[in-house]
């Protein structure tokens, strides 16, 4: 199936020379929600803001539903909506004025059943005919959520939704994502949350030094999240691993004392009790073991650190 959006080669190099992207490569599938994971300046924004339009590449080209976003601009960016990550609306319009404003400006015709859908969705219903103002700042949140779906876009770009929001709106937004990836809304999002990706994505790609550094189904990830290391401590040092050990792939420290065994801790069988077993019977003598998992954030700092 043709990919929802295809960024192909894709680099950015600011005014101020700084290259923010390093030719990206990237593509979304239709319905899916992928998680866009990075620290801090590593070029989520730049790249979202590059995909809606809002900043333009220095080369590479990008296509959303088939159409080109700079040739086909308009068609690009009708069949999406951004939420950004700043409060960047009409603070003296009222909430239904706003999201109304902003449908139009893609050219629709009024629907105030699909807004009143999207406001109910939002809980911002009761609050249609309040100034933006005067609502808190995870009102204020939904009400930028609101806009974006005012043109009922087939993506959704969510640039670090939950940063600064308490657990209660946290929970809601991923709920309303749960939502509209029910109704065939393909969502992009990035954050810093590790969670947050673990939550919600189908999909998550690592983005460091404005290079994409991994996509990988969220599922693979957790299965790599299984993995569990057991150290065991030896009494004797050894110089090399016995052969008759060789099919359990160990690791021998350098100075002799620890053998490490890796293993799936989802797999039916870890192959730990056959290994102790093999251990006694080649004749080592164990002063301790010790379990170690790796964590998502692991192979996200691994990765990140390498990265750069
Ligand atoms: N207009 C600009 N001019 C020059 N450099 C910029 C501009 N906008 C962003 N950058 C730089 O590009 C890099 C990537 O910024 P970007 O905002 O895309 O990162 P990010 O991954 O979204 O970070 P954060 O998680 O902090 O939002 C940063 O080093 C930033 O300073």
């Amino acid at each position: 199936m043709q990919p929802i959006i295809s960024v192909t080669g894709v680099s950015k190099r600011y005014a101020t020379g700084f290259e923010a992207l390093k030719s990206v490569d990237l593509d979304i599938a239709e319905g899916e929600i992928f998680a866009l994971l990075g620290p801090n300046g590593a070029g989520k924004t730049t790249l979202i803001s590059i995909i809606c339009g809002i900043v333009n590449k220095s080369t590479g080209t990008i296509t959303v539903g088939g159409h080109d976003n700079v040739a086909e601009y308009r068609q690009a960016r009708a069949l999406i909506g951004l939420v950004p990550q700043e409060l960047t609306t009409d603070m003296w319009e009222s909430v239904w004025d706003t999201v109304s404003y902003s449908r139009g400006l893609f050219g629709l015709r009024p629907d105030p059943a699909h807004l009143e859908k999207v406001l109910r969705d939002l809980s911002l219903w009761e609050k249609k005919d309040d100034k933006i103002m005067t609502l808190s700042g995870g009102m204020k949140r939904r009400v930028l959520i609101a806009k974006a779906l005012s043109h009922e876009p087939r993506v959704l770009f969510l640039d670090e939704p939950t940063a600064g929001v308490d657990v209660e709106l946290r929970r809601d937004m991923w709920e309303m994502v749960r939502g509209l990836k029910a109704d065939g809304v393909t969502i992009v999002l990035t954050t810093h949350y590790i969670e947050e990706a673990e939550e919600m994505a189908d999909r998550v790609g690592v983005i460091s030094g404005g290079e994409i550094i991994l996509v990988e189904e969220k599922a693979e990830l957790m299965r790599k999240l299984g993995r569990k290391e057991l150290a065991i401590q030896l009494k004797e040092p050894l110089s090399a691993v016995p052969g008759t050990l060789a099919e359990y792939g160990l690791d021998l420290s350098k100075d002799g004392h620890t053998l490490t065994y890796a293993y799936d801790t989802q797999a039916e069988r870890t192959g730990i009790t056959r290994l102790l077993r093999d251990l006694d019977t080649a004749g080592l003598r164990l002063r301790d073991l010790d379990t170690r998992q790796s964590t998502l954030e692991d192979i996200f700092v691994n990765l990140v650190g390498n990265g750069r």
